[in-house]
C-alpha cells in the first residue's frame, strides 16, 4: 500500500502541548505509519522559530522501521536548527492488509479538538482469506471504498480497523437472470393454456381474456429485460433512482459493508453487513399498502367469490405448478434414459443395459409418484365439467389431503353453470388405469431385461428387486416369445412406455393448467399486478441474498465448522429493518416482509467454475429457485463431499424491524405499531426454529464447544423478552438479533428505505459496539470513534455517491426523535436533496 501524501507538518497546539497529533516526518512511502508525539515535560523554552508553529522534526528510513523488531521507532524530536531535543516521537508500522495498485490519502480527524483516530482513505480492495479469493470476489464486488482507522484499546494499545464498502455487480445480474426465468415460465404457461383443448363458452372466454393479459405481461417483462440489458457493467442503483420503472427489479443502494479489525492481542476479525434499501415496489407505490396486506386481502376476496371460477387454495395452486414443472423435467429425462436403454440393447452390453435400466426405473418411479396427489384427480374432474357438454351431477372438489376436513372450505363452485345438461359419462377410474399403465410398462421392461440377461448367461434378476410387483400377464407374454435380438425385444416395450407416459402427461398437464387458469381468472389485472409486485420485491431481495451468500462463503471457506453447518443445517440470514410503521413506510415494510419470507424458496448449490465466468446462475420457477455459485477448482476441492456432490444448501431468512425516526414517534403516539410487533414475533419463532435445528443437527463436540463460548439460549430469551416488552423504539431488539446472527455464523443485513442515512447510523453503531465489546475499544473513545466513522468513513461516501452531497438527510427536529446513538455528529447532516 502506498500513501500519496504523507503527514502534514505538525502544528503545535498552543493550548495543549502535551500531545501532538501529526508531524512532518520524512517517512518513506511504502506502508502507512502511525505517529505519536510527546513534548518533553521539562522543556520550558519558548518554541523555536519557523513561525512558532513547528515544534521540531525527526527523520528515519522506512527500511529501519520495517526491520525493527517491534515495528516501532522512538525518535528524538529536534528543533528546526537541529539543536535541542524538544520531545520524542514514536513511529509505528500500520499494516492494514496488502493493497496492490492502491492509492491512499490521509485525512486527520479532529473531533471537536480531540485527536482520536487516524483515518486513511484508499481505493484498493483487500484480500479476505488469502489473495487467491480476490479475482473471484472482484468479479462480484466493484468500486471499493476503504478507510483505515486507529483507535486506542482499554490497555492503551492501538487497534487498527479497515472499513470497506463495495458495490456488487449482482445488483443487476440477478434481476436479469430472474426476469429471463419469469419470461420462460410465463411463456410456457401461456402455451399450456392455449393447449388446454376445447372448452365450453364460459371457460373459453375466460381463457381468451387471461391469455390477452398474460401476453401483455410477458411483453412487459421482455421490455424491462431489454432495458436492463443495456446497463452492461452496472453495479449500483442509487437511492434517487428508487422509483425508476425500468430499474424496479434492481435493489437500491446495495453494498457490502465490511470491518476488518486487527487488535493487539486478538486474532484478526472480519465483520460483514450487507446494506440495501428495503426490497419494495417503489414505482407501484404504497397507497394501498404493501404485499403482506395486498396478498391477504386478495386471497380473502378470492376465496369468498364463488362463481365464474373454481377456488383453489394458494397451496394447491403452488402444487399444480410444482407437478407441472416436475412433468416437464421428467418426461424428456425418461425419454432419454429409454433411448439409452435401447442403445445398450443394440450394443448387447449387459452392464450397460443394467445401468440404463436403473436410471430409467428411478426416473419413472419419480414420475409415477408425481401424480399420486388427489389434486390431479379433482382437477381432471373439474376440467371434464368445463368441456363442452361435460357437467357432473356432483361438482368437483379441489380438496387434497391437507385440506380434506377443513370446516371453513368454501361452498362447492360452479353454481352458475346449471344451464348445461346434467348427464355424465365421466369414468373416474379411467385416470387410474392410464396412470397405472406407466408402472406396468416399466415392470414389463424390467422383466424383459432380466430375461435377456439371464438367457445370455448373466446374473439375471439383479436388474430389479421388484419381480414380485410385475404384472404376471405381461411377464408371461415376454417369456413365452423370446427373441435373441435385445433391441428388437425391448423396442416395442419402450414404445409402449413412451405412449403411456404421453397419455398421462397430456391429461395431467391439461388438468393442472386448468387449475392455473382459475388462479388467473379472478380479478385478472389485479392478480397480475400482484404477481409483478411480488416478482419485483423478490428480485431485489434475491440480489442481496446472493451477494451475502457469496461473500459469506468466501470469507468462511477455511472454517470446517461453517462448512459443516452449511450443508447440515443451512444458514440463517438476518435482516435488520429500520422502517417506520407510518405512512408509505408501512407499505414498504409489508413488501419487505413478504420479499424476505419468499427467500425460503431459494436454495444454493456450489459447483466448480469451468471458465472465467464465475457469475451465479439461477434455475427454477417462482415456487423454487436454485442458485448455482461457482468456485475455482482449488477452492471447490477443499469443500466437504456433500457440498461437492451438489447437495442443496438452505437459507433461513428472518426479519426484525424497529422504526427509529420521527415517523415512528408518530406511529407510536397516534398510529399503529402492530405490524412491527407481529413481524418481530413471527420472526422470533423462525429464529428459534433455526436454533433448534442447529442444535439438533450439528455434531455434539461442536455443540458443546459452541455452548461454552456462547450463551445463545440466554440471548434468545433476552430477545424474546424485548419483543414482548413492547417498549418504544426498542433498539435492543436489533442489537440482540444481530448478535445472535453473528454467533450463528449467519448473513447480516441492514435496511431502511434507501440504505443511506438510517442504515449508515446503524452499521457504524454496530461496528463501534463490536469494537467495544469484542476488541476492547477504550471506553473514552467509543463516541469519538462513532463520530469519526460517520464523519469520515465509508458511509458518508455512500451518501455522496447516492445524492452527490456529503450530508445525511436529517434535520435537527428529526434527530431529536432518534435514539441517542443513532444521531450523527454536528456538521454531517442537514438539508439534502434526496
Ligand atoms: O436512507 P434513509 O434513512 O431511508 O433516508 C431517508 C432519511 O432517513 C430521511 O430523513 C429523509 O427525509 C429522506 O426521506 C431519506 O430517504 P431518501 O430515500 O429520500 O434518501
Amino acid at each position: 500500500m502506498c500513501w500519496r501524501r504523507l503527514h502534514q507538518p505538525c502544528r503545535a497546539d498552543p493550548s495543549r502541548h502535551s500531545q501532538l497529533h501529526s508531524l512532518s516526518s520524512q517517512v518513506g512511502s511504502l506502508k502507512p505509519a502511525g505517529v505519536r508525539t510527546s513534548v518533553l515535560p521539562e522543556h520550558k523554552d519558548p518554541l523555536p522559530e519557523v513561525g512558532r508553529s513547528f515544534l521540531g522534526y525527526a527523520s528515519f528510513k522506512v527500511g529501519e522501521l520495517l526491520k525493527s523488531k517491534e515495528q516501532l521507532l522512538a525518535l528524538s524530536l529536534r528543533t528546526s536548527d537541529g539543536g535541542k531535543v524538544v520531545g520524542t516521537i514514536e513511529v509505528s508500522l500500520v499494516k492494514m492488509g496488502e493493497i496492490e495498485d492502491g492509492e491512499a490519502d490521509h485525512i486527520t480527524t479532529d473531533v471537536q479538538g480531540q485527536k482520536c483516530a487516524l483515518v486513511c482513505e484508499c481505493t484498493a480492495p483487500e484480500s479476505v482469506s488469502g489473495k487467491d479469493n480476490l479475482p473471484f470476489l472482484n468479479a462480484v464486488l466493484k468500486n471499493p471504498v476503504c478507510k483505515l482507522y486507529r483507535f486506542p484499546t482499554s490497555d492503551n494499545k492501538w487497534m487498527r480497523i479497515r472499513e470497506q464498502m463495495s458495490e456488487s455487480i449482482l445488483s443487476f445480474h440477478i434481476p436479469k437472470e430472474l426476469i429471463s426465468l419469469h419470461i420462460k415460465e410465463d411463456l410456457c404457461r401461456n402455451q399450456e393454456l392455449k393447449e388446454l383443448g376445447e372448452l365450453s363458452p364460459h371457460w373459453d372466454n375466460l381463457r381468451k381474456n387471461v391469455l390477452t393479459h398474460c401476453d401483455q405481461m410477458v411483453n412487459m417483462y421482455q421490455g424491462i429485460l431489454k432495458e436492463l440489458s443495456k446497463e452492461t457493467g452496472s453495479s449500483f442503483k442509487s437511492s434517487s433512482s428508487k422509483g425508476e420503472r425500468t430499474l424496479e427489479f434492481v435493489p437500491v443502494n446495495l453494498h457490502l459493508q465490511r470491518m476488518h479489525v486487527h487488535s493487539p492481542h486478538l486474532k484478526d476479525a472480519l465483520y460483514d453487513v450487507i446494506t440495501v434499501g428495503a426490497p419494495a415496489a417503489h414505482f407501484q407505490g404504497f397507497k394501498n399498502g404493501g404485499l403482506r396486506k395486498l396478498l391477504h386481502r386478495f386471497e380473502t376476496e378470492r376465496r369468498n367469490t364463488e362463481y365464474q371460477f373454481i377456488y383453489y387454495s394458494p397451496e394447491n395452486t403452488a402444487k399444480a405448478k410444482e407437478v407441472l414443472s416436475n412433468i416437464n423435467q421428467l418426461q424428456p429425462l425418461i425419454a432419454t434414459y429409454a433411448d439409452l436403454l435401447l442403445n445398450s440393447a443394440s450394443q448387447h452390453s449387459p452392464d450397460s443395459l443394467k445401468n440404463s435400466l436403473k436410471m430409467l426405473s428411478e426416473k419413472t418411479e419419480l414420475f409415477v409418484h408425481a401424480f399420486k396427489d388427489q389434486l390431479v384427480r379433482s382437477a381432471l374432474l373439474a376440467l371434464y365439467t368445463a368441456r363442452p357438454g361435460g357437467i357432473l351431477k356432483k361438482p368437483p372438489s379441489p380438496k387434497n389431503s391437507t385440506e380434506e376436513s377443513s370446516p371453513q372450505d368454501p361452498p362447492p363452485p360452479m353454481k352458475r353453470q346449471d344451464s348445461i345438461p346434467h348427464h355424465s359419462d365421466y369414468d373416474e377410474e379411467e385416470w387410474d388405469r392410464v396412470w397405472a399403465n406407466v408402472g406396468k410398462s416399466l415392470n414389463c421392461i424390467i422383466a424383459m431385461v432380466d430375461k435377456l440377461i439371464e438367457r445370455d448367461g448373466g446374473s439375471g434378476g439383479s436388474s430389479s428387486s421388484k419381480n414380485e410387483e410385475k404384472d404376471p400377464s405381461l411377464v408371461d407374454s415376454v417369456i413365452t416369445h423370446p427373441r435373441e435380438d435385445w433391441y428388437e425385444q425391448l423396442y416395442p416395450l419402450i414404445l409402449t412406455l413412451k405412449d403411456c407416459m404421453g397419455e398421462v402427461v397430456n391429461r395431467a398437464k391439461q388438468s393442472l393448467t386448468f387449475v392455473l387458469l382459475q388462479e388467473l381468472a379472478y380479478s385478472l389485472p389485479q392478480c397480475l399486478m400482484l404477481t409483478l409486485r411480488r416478482d419485483i420485491v423478490f428480485s431485489q431481495a434475491l440480489a442481496g441474498l446472493v451477494c451475502g451468500f457469496i461473500i459469506k462463503l468466501h470469507a468462511s471457506l477455511h472454517d470446517p465448522g461453517f462448512l459443516q453447518q452449511l450443508h447440515t443445517v443451512g444458514l440463517v440470514v438476518q435482516y435488520e429493518g429500520l422502517l417506520s410503521t407510518y405512512s408509505d413506510e408501512i407499505g414498504m415494510l409489508e413488501d419487505m416482509a413478504v420479499g424476505i419470507s419468499d427467500l425460503k424458496k431459494v436454495t444454493f448449490k456450489i459447483t466448480e467454475a469451468k471458465s472465467n465466468d464465475v457469475l451465479p446462475v439461477i434455475t427454477g420457477r417462482r415456487e423454487h429457485y436454485v442458485v448455482e455459485v461457482k468456485l475455482p477448482a482449488r477452492m471447490f476441492e477443499s469443500l466437504p463431499l456433500q457440498i461437492k456432490e451438489g447437495q442443496l444448501l438452505h437459507v433461513y431468512p428472518v426479519l426484525f424491524n424497529v422504526g427509529i425516526n420521527e415517523q415512528q414517534t408518530l406511529a407510536e403516539r397516534f398510529g399503529d405499531v402492530s405490524l412491527q410487533e407481529s413481524i418481530n414475533q413471527e420472526n422470533f419463532e423462525l429464529l428459534k426454529e433455526y436454533y433448534t435445528i442447529f442444535m439438533e443437527k450439528m455434531p455434539p463436540d461442536y455443540i458443546s464447544h459452541f455452548q461454552e463460548q456462547n450463551d445463545l439460549k440466554g440471548l434468545l430469551e433476552n430477545l424474546h423478552q424485548n419483543i414482548q416488552a413492547k417498549k418504544r423504539k426498542n433498539v435492543e431488539i436489533m442489537w440482540l438479533a444481530a448478535t445472535i446472527c453473528r454467533k450463528l455464523n449467519g448473513i447480516r443485513f441492514t435496511c431502511c428505505k434507501s440504505a443511506k442515512d438510517r442504515t449508515s447510523m446503524s452499521v457504524t453503531l454496530e461496528q463501534c459496539s463490536i469494537l467495544r465489546d469484542e476488541h476492547q475499544l477504550h471506553k473514552d473513545f467509543f463516541i469519538r470513534a462513532l463520530d469519526c466513522m460517520r464523519r469520515e468513513g465509508c458511509r458518508i461516501e455512500n451518501v455522496l455517491k447516492n445524492i452527490k452531497c456529503r450530508k445525511y438527510a436529517f434535520n435537527m427536529l428529526q434527530l431529536m426523535a432518534f435514539p441517542k446513538y443513532y444521531r450523527p455528529p454536528e456538521g454531517t447532516y442537514g438539508k439534502a436533496d434526496t
